[in-house]
């Protein structure tokens, strides 16, 4: 899968900007507040329609402007499509081809992207929140029906939590039975993916980190009796519910469930969350990416995009160094961001393109 132009229109600091990337490497450089996310940012949203900073329409749109639209051609076994998103305070629309998209599910695919940001290597030490999204998307990618199942548990959820809120009790079996159900789907589908990355990321792990130190991945239901679950899931989950009813009363929200749920990463044995160096922690995020590229180039006998911000400057130049080696040896498409080139080495990467953004413009 490759980019092959992009165009945006008053996309935040991004007024107007046309370019064609190369098929290797994109290097954008630049001062700081730029514009280099942003256009990462752009990139992003054409393949997942979100933005990856989690930010709201209006913060897209150029100050003062009305809208803003991201247009890029993709091209996929010598097939090229025309994906349009335009950005409007009050919602989304996508179109690719020209024909308007109704359905989500219609729009994924088309552009695949796998997005490395400095902010990730919190993943390992922070709270559960940044696994889980780092596992939703993941598992997403190549398995679209996870979000019909996602969408679903959400829903039910909602309305579990809308009667707890309120105390109201009665009636709620039904719900916390659609509830069991449908968290099963979602837990299934996320431990089937670690399943399929855990040999990948061992052996990423190692390249990365040039020694023999293990690395686990694990999936931690929280409040479930993992034995228990096991041998009977559904009977493990609705156990887990009955016993923190009264917590639940109390909060006025559902205690268990994947919305709870957690990843564990270990390191040797021990919980990397505890006890990995700032240097493991980098490894390990970089090595669950590179298992991500390999398992969605299996899922679509085609390489995702990579998108990588501001690298260079979290990357020790060993491990750096490593990176750039597993990005050589692939037919994928990078763009990554840098505020000099003496960070990338650019003359080591064949086939590379740079650009030079200023203030929202790019200088050739
Ligand atoms: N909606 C918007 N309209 C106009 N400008 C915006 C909007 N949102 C953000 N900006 C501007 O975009 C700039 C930030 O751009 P960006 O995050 O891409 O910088 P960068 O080049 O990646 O810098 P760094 O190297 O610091 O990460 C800021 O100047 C900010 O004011």
């Amino acid at each position: 899968m490759k980019l092959i132009k992009l165009k945006l229109a008053s996309f935040r600091n991004l007024q107007n900007i046309e370019l064609a990337p190369g098929k290797k490497f994109n290097v954008f450089y630049g001062n700081n507040g730029q514009g280099k996310t942003n256009l990462l940012e752009s990139i992003y949203l054409l393949a997942t329609m979100k933005s990856f900073k989690q930010a709201r329409n209006a913060e897209l749109i150029a100050f003062g402007g009305e809208f803003a639209l991201v247009k890029g051609t993709v091209e996929r076994d010598q097939v090229r499509r025309e994906i349009a998103v335009l950005i409007e305070k009050q919602g989304k629309k996508a179109k690719i081809d020209a024909k308007l998209m109704t359905r989500l599910d219609d729009f994924f695919g088309n552009l695949n992207v796998v997005l490395f940001t400095p902010e990730e290597i919190s993943m390992v030490r922070g709270g559960p929140e940044l696994r889980r999204r780092y596992l939703d998307r993941a598992v997403f990618t190549c398995d679209l029906g996870y979000l019909t199942a996602y969408h679903d548990y959400a829903k039910i959820l909602k309305n579990r939590n809308a009667l707890l809120k309120v105390n109201e009790t009665a009636g709620i079996e039904v719900w916390t039975e659609q509830l069991v159900q449908a968290a099963l789907l979602v837990i299934e589908r996320r431990k089937a993916y670690l399943e399929r990355i855990d040999r990948l990321l061992q052996g990423f792990y190692s390249e990365i980190s040039g020694n023999d130190e293990t690395v686990q991945i694990e999936y931690r239901l929280h409040g479930v009796d993992a034995q228990l679950f096991a041998g009977d899931p559904a009977g493990a989950l609705a156990q887990a519910l009955k016993t923190h009813a009264a917590e639940e009363r109390r909060r006025g929200s559902t205690a268990i469930g994947p919305h709870r749920d957690d990843l564990y990463f270990g390191l040797n044995g021990r919980s990397a969350r505890q006890f990995a160096s700032q240097g493991q922690q980098r490894s390990f995020v970089l090595a669950l990416k590179m298992a991500e590229i390999e398992h969605i180039t299996r899922c679509f006998d085609a390489p995702p995009v990579l998108l990588l911000d501001d690298m260079t400057s979290e990357l020790d130049r060993e491990r750096n160094r490593n990176l750039m080696e597993f990005l050589k040896k692939r037919e994928m498409q990078v763009f990554i961001t840098t505020t000099s080139l003496h960070n990338v080495d650019v003359d080591q990467l064949q086939d590379n393109k740079t650009f030079r953004i200023k203030e929202g413009k790019i200088l050739d």
